[in-house]
């Protein structure tokens, strides 16, 4: 990370509560947070939805201060050069640890008996009596010995699979894009599931850690439901468009589904029968809000001063030493000639390259150059021109 002195005094904007920890990071005197400011370099943002906003023409970066990107409008940040972040694994233990919790207590109709037993308020000496009578309404069931299905196995996934191995269950998880590192991590106890189907087929109890996309989008339906075991819970601290809500419904009626836990109350869930609804809560422990908002503040502090790339939802990842001498980074389209164009124009203006690095992410790619010597403030203003005439140039910036 690089303590440089900015040329400029930057401005954050945060749309989300982000925890002073990770607000920190950004130095004074070099950076203003400014939550009314219209034309920020940088946001800093958690569930805020940002698909309505005009993204000003000043900003560089967006980071989600959490794992969940669809509230961010990564294509058009992609369109406009302006590299989206978010913080791969920082709140993934929070998240498990109400899995779990939401798991066991549901499976005992906890939050169906905390509920009734209110209701008992003010009856005296009968609550008691009340209480014994009234218990037989609430028995559960044990999860030890029970098939939770795991799918996705992720950041949250992975320790959430783990952890159920310790609770004396059995779990089947399925991903197929699986990540090495991720793999590494997970139990070899774990069943790997071939497809989806086999999750279905034999869980008494299914999670789903998934990100929601087109390829994700209501793959818990009527249909789904029909493949699983009668009375299975699930629990969805995903996403709430991973659910058909209808189906859900019908399927809770009629017993198929025993339990639906998750953590993106609206409406149809609200009225469902056996759903228990949570306030998205997974993240929100002191622990992950600063894990989040450190990271994700550490990695815009990194791009806006050194142009350096960790952790983007649309940029490849790059990093090269940052030596304080000026570096022109450009993202652009991925095709060919665009580092020597880039090049050129840099040897036009009499500069010696010093180092340089290029990463491609799909269609698009992303060039950081370092020049070997001081150089002189006027130059830049003509240098970037020359770069942003060359076709396929998105961006450019000189540090
Ligand atoms: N409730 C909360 O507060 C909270 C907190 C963090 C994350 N989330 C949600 O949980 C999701 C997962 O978080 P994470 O940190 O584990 O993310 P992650 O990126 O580490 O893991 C997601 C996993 O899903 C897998 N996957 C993608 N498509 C799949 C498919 N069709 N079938 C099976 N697996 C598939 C990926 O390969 C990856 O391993 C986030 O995208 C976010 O929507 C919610
Ligand atoms: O995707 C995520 O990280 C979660 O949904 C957490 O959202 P939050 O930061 O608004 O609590």
């Amino acid at each position: 990370m690089s303590t440089l002195t900015l040329d400029q005094t930057k401005t954050i904007k945060t749309l989300n509560n982000i925890a002073d920890t990770g607000l920190n990071v950004f130095n004074q005197g070099d950076y203003t947070i400014d939550n009314d400011s219209e034309n920020p370099d940088a946001i800093v943002v958690r569930s805020f939805n940002m698909h309505s906003l005009d993204l000003n023409s000043n900003l560089k970066a967006i980071a989600r201060a959490g794992a969940g990107v669809n509230n961010i409008p990564v294509d058009q940040c992609t369109e406009r050069g302006i590299a989206a972040f978010n913080t791969p694994g920082a709140n993934a233990n929070a998240v498990k640890e109400l899995v779990l919790t939401t798991l066991m207590a549901s499976s005992r109709n906890l939050f169906a008996g905390l509920s009734w037993v209110k209701t008992l308020e003010g009856e005296g000496d009968e609550i008691s009596k009340q209480v014994e009578l009234g218990k037989k309404q609430f028995v559960g069931k044990e999860i030890k010995g029970k098939t939770l299905g795991v799918i996705g196995l992720g950041a949250i996934g992975a320790l959430v699979a783990n952890d159920a191995l310790n609770l004396d269950m059995e779990v089947i998880g399925f991903d197929p894009f699986i990540s090495v590192n991720t793999a590494w991590n997970l139990s070899r106890n774990v069943h790997r599931a071939m497809t989806i189907e086999q999750v279905f087929a034999h869980s008494d109890y299914i999670t789903v850690h998934v990100p929601l996309t087109d390829d994700t989008k209501e793959m818990f339906n009527e249909k789904t439901f029909s493949l699983m075991k009668p009375d299975v819970h699930i629990l969805n601290f995903s996403r709430d468009g991973l659910i058909n809500d209808q189906d859900m419904a019908a399927a809770l009626e009629l017993g198929k589904v025993g339990k639906y836990i998750t953590d993106f109350p609206n409406d149809q869930v609200l009225k469902m029968k056996n759903a228990v609804p949570i306030p998205h809560l997974g993240a929100s422990t002191k622990e992950s809000e600063e894990n989040c908002a450190i990271m994700a503040a550490r990695q815009v502090k990194e791009f806006l001063e050194t142009g350096n790339i960790k952790n983007s939802v649309n940029f490849p990842n790059a990093s090269l030493p940052y030596t304080g001498k000026r570096r022109v980074t450009a993202f652009h389209k991925n095709v060919p000639n665009m580092v020597g164009q880039i090049s050129s124009a840099i040897s036009n203006c009499n500069l010696n390259i010093a180092d340089m690095v290029n990463r491609s992410r799909g269609d698009y790619a992303y060039t950081m150059i370092d020049i070997d010597s001081e150089v002189n403030g006027d130059i830049i203003p003509g240098l970037e021109e020359q770069i942003k005439q060359i076709e396929g140039i998105v961006t450019v910036r000189t540090i």
